[in-house]
C-alpha cells in the first residue's frame, strides 16, 4: 500500500517533542547521556551511576553514589505476596509476561500511584530497578525448577543478577561484560517502547501503567525481542559455513533477519562497536571450541549481511550471543533489556510530565464513503 503525501508512517522522521535525556547523533554514528558519550560511560562508570545521570541529569559524586546504591540495595527483595503471584503464572507464558504481570501488580499495590511529583516517581522508579532483577531471576530459576535465590545486598547490581540467578558470581569479566550492555541499553531517545511510555504518561496515567504498556511494546522482535530472536536464529543456523547460504535463502524467503537494521542508524549502531568489544572478550575467555564456534557463526552472518544487503547489526546482535554465553536462558534475554531501559524510561516519564502536552496523532480516513445504516432485520 502506498502512503499519501503528508503521512508518515511509522512516524519515521518525524520529530514530536525535545528531549535532554539523550540523543542519538546520525551524522557522527554516536550517542549521549545527558551529553556523555556512552562508550565513555560504559568504560568508565557503573550501571548504577548511569542510571543516577539518567534520573538526575548528572552523575553521583561519591556520597551520593554511596546513598543511592545503599537505597537500591535496601529495594531488592519481593515480598511473599509477590513471589506467591508470579509462582502461579504459567510457565508456558514468556517471562515478559510475567515481568509485564510483576510491575502492574506493583502498581496495583502502590499507596501512591496517584502523586505524579518527580520525587514520588524517582521513588518508585528506584524501587522498580531494584525489584526487576528479583523477579527476572526467579522466574529463570522456577523454569528451571529450582527455587529463587534471594537477593546479596553486598553486591552490586550487576553481580547480583548473577548471583540470583546462578548462585555464584562469574569473573569479574564477565560481570563487566554484562554491566556494559546494561549502560548500553539503557536509553536510546524515543524509541518505540519509551514513545508508548510517553503516550500513557502523557493522559497523566501513572508511572507503572507507562512502564506496563513500554514492556509490551519492547517485547516485540521487531524491538528488544530481537535480542532473543538473534540467538535463536544462530541456533537454527548453526554451522559457520552455512551462514552465506541461510541468509540468501532467508532474503529470498522475505525474512527479516534479526539484530540487523535499524530505524534512526543506516550506517551501524552506535553502541555495537562496544559491545562487540566485550563480546570478543567473552568468547576470548572461554577458550572453548563450541563458543568459538558460535562466535565464527556470529561473525560470518554479520559479514554475509552487510555485502549482501549493506545492513549492519544493531545492539540486540552482540547483546544476544552474550547473553547466551554468560549462561541466561533464551527468554531471559529482553527481561534483563527490561531490568537496563527502565531507567530510560522513568527519566522520560518524569521529562514528560515536566512539560506534558497529551499526544495524540492525527490519521488520514481511507475507510468507506459515509453511508446510510440499513434498517434492522
Ligand atoms: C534495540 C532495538 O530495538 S534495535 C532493533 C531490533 N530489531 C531487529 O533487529 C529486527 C530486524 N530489523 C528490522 O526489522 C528493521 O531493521 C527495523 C524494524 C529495526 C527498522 O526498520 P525500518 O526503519 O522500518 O526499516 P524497514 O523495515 O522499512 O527496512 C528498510 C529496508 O531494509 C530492509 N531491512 C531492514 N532491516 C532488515 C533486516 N533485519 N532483515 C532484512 N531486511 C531488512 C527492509 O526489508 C526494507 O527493504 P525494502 O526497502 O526493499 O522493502
Ligand atoms: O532506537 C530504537 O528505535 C531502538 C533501539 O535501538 C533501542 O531502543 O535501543
Amino acid at each position: 500500500m502506498t502512503t499519501a503525501p503528508g503521512i508518515h508512517r511509522g512516524l519515521a522522521g518525524v520529530v514530536v517533542d525535545t528531549t535532554e535525556i539523550s540523543t542519538v547523533i546520525q551524522e557522527t554514528n554516536s550517542l549521549t547521556y545527558r551529553g556523555y558519550p556512552v562508550q565513555d560511560l560504559a568504560a568508565q562508570r557503573s550501571f548504577e551511576e548511569v542510571a543516577h545521570l539518567l534520573w538526575y541529569g548528572e552523575l553521583p559524586d561519591a556520597a551520593q553514589l554511596s546513598d543511592f546504591r545503599a537505597r537500591e540495595r535496601a529495594l531488592r527483595p519481593l515480598d511473599r505476596t509477590t513471589l506467591e503471584l508470579l509462582a502461579r503464572l504459567p510457565e508456558t507464558c514468556h517471562p515478559m509476561d510475567v515481568l509485564r504481570t510483576a510491575v502492574s501488580f506493583f502498581g496495583a499495590e502502590d499507596p501512591t500511584e496517584d502523586d505524579g511529583s518527580p520525587a514520588a516517581n524517582r521513588a518508585k522508579s528506584l524501587t522498580l530497578l531494584a525489584r526487576l532483577p528479583t523477579v527476572v531471576a526467579a522466574d529463570q530459576r522456577r523454569r528451571r525448577g529450582l527455587d529463587p535465590i534471594p537477593p546479596d545486598p553486598s553486591l552490586g547490581y550487576a553481580e547480583n543478577v548473577f548471583h540470583m540467578c546462578f548462585g555464584s558470581v562469574p569473573g569479574p569479566d564477565v560481570v563487566r561484560c554484562f554491566e556494559i550492555s546494561l549502560i548500553l541499553y539503557a536509553e536510546h531517545s524515543f524509541n518505540a517502547s519509551t514513545f508508548t511510555a510517553r503516550v500513557v504518561t502523557s493522559t497523566l496515567s501513572d508511572l507503572h501503567s507507562a512502564v506496563t504498556a513500554a514492556i509490551g511494546a519492547l517485547k516485540g522482535p521487531l524491538h528488544g525481542g530481537a535480542n532473543e530472536a538473534v540467538m535463536h536464529m544462530l541456533l537454527e543456523i548453526g554451522d559457520p559455513d552455512r551462514a552465506g547460504e541461510w541468509l540468501d535463502e532467508a532474503l529470498a524467503a522475505k525474512r527479516k533477519i534479526m539484530g540487523f537494521g535499524h530505524r534512526v542508524y543506516k550506517e551501524g549502531d552506535s553502541r555495537v562497536p562496544i559491545m562487540q568489544d566485550a563480546l570478543d572478550r567473552l568468547v576470548a575467555r572461554a577458550a572453548d571450541p563450541e563458543v568459538t564456534r558460535l562466535a565464527t557463526l556470529h561473525a560470518a552472518l554479520r559479514h554475509a549481511m552487510i555485502s549482501r544487503k549493506g545492513i549492519h547489526p544493531n545492539l540486540d546482535y552482540p547483546a544476544g550471543l552474550a547473553y547466551h554465553l554468560m549462561g541466561f536462558d533464551i527468554p531471559a534475554f529482553t527481561p534483563i533489556f527490561v531490568m537496563s531501559r527502565v531507567t530510560g524510561w522513568t527519566a522520560h516519564i518524569t521529562e514528560q510530565l515536566a512539560h506534558n502536552s497529551l499526544i495524540r496523532p492525527l490519521a488520514s480516513y481511507a475507510g468507506q464513503e459515509q453511508r446510510a445504516v440499513p434498517a434492522a432485520s
